[in-house]
């Protein structure tokens, strides 16, 4: 039997990760096998994922758009050969990826009979600016997508969706628009019943290639945070930033991972899992257009965010 494949697309923040998590917090039994791309040397999606039923594979440090694709379909090779085999495979992109380069390579003819390309789901945030919906990866995770999930209305001024959908309209995108709060999206809509016919042949855009555009810093502490310093360090970066998030401890709350989010300009905390041995207590990556951000400049500024720094 095909492995059916959903692919999320989305800009930097938009809520796929969100997304694939509340699917995967309600695959009622059916084995769902996750893969997931952060672009940075830390796969910090791959831990907010939770929950998984048949396991996360984290592709990390590259772009399945650019450097990764032949891992992405190393991935799914092994995928495949499980036993017992995932009856449905997510694969989330990173927010800087132009999904057309990964539906060309998902078209390849073997993967196409064995794990064909059932949805391509792109998240939009409902609060995207017009001007951001001109931009041209943008376009591009919005043109090939078959469903197109309004996140954040709760946050977006009134009339937004409407305002979306008729933006999303004039681009032409030829996708069904839906209304994702916190990610809810009903799985029949992503996997619609297994028809007996054959996989739909996609023809994707030009590429455009996400490493010529974005870069990610990472930076790791095994001390904890105080957070009054760190709102400040964030304050001065954001202006910068395209999206941050990590995980860290703080001095205010030891013992204890919070979870933090910096997309579409707006900063959040949340409680986390308690930290795991071995690994670093604060890892937070930052993606910024090129040439914006410097690594001496995060590091300068988040060293001072550290207990005693
Ligand atoms: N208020 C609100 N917040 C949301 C919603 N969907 C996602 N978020 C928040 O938006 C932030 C980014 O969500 P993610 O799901 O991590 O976004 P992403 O598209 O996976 O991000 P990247 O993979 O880094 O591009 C998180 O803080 C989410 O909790 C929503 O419908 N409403």
């Amino acid at each position: 039997m095909p492995v059916p494949v959903l692919l999320v697309t989305g800009f930097l923040g938009a809520g796929k990760t969100t997304v694939v998590n509340h699917l995967l917090a309600h695959a009622d039994g059916r084995r769902i096998a996750a893969v997931v791309n952060d672009f940075g040397a830390i796969n910090i999606d791959a831990e907010l994922i939770a929950g998984a039923s048949d396991g996360v594979v984290s592709l990390a440090n590259g772009c399945i758009c650019c450097s990764l694709e032949g891992d992405l379909l190393r991935t799914l090779s092994t995928l495949l050969r499980r036993d017992p085999r995932p009856e449905y495979i997510v694969i989330e992109t990173s927010g800087v990826a132009d999904p057309a380069d990964i539906v060309r390579n998902l078209m390849d003819p073997v993967i196409l009979r064995e794990a064909p390309l059932e949805t391509v789901l792109c998240v939009l945030d409902a609060g995207t600016p017009a001007s951001a919906l001109e931009d041209a990866l943008v376009r591009s995770q919005l043109r090939v997508a078959d469903i197109v999930a309004l996140s954040k209305l709760d946050l977006a001024e009134e009339g937004a969706g409407v305002r979306m959908r008729e933006a999303i309209r004039a681009l032409r995108v030829p996708a069904v628009v839906v209304e994702a709060n916190h990610g809810e999206i009903p799985l029949a809509l992503l996997f619609p019943a297994a028809v007996d016919r054959a996989p739909t042949l996609r023809e994707p855009g030009p590429r455009r290639p996400a490493e010529e555009r974005f870069e990610t810093l990472s930076w790791t502490s095994d001390r904890p945070i105080s957070l009054p310093r760190l709102q400040q360090a964030i304050g001065r970066l954001a202006p910068k930033l395209a999206r941050a998030k990590g995980l860290f401890e703080t001095v205010e709350q030891p013992g204890r991972l919070m979870v933090f989010q910096f997309a579409g300009g707006r900063a959040t905390l949340a409680p986390g899992e308690t930290p795991a041995p071995g690994m670093p207590r604060t890892r937070i990556v930052f993606i910024a257009e090129l040439g914006m951000l410097s690594q001496s400049e995060l590091d300068g500024l988040m060293e001072g965010c550290v207990a005693g720094g």
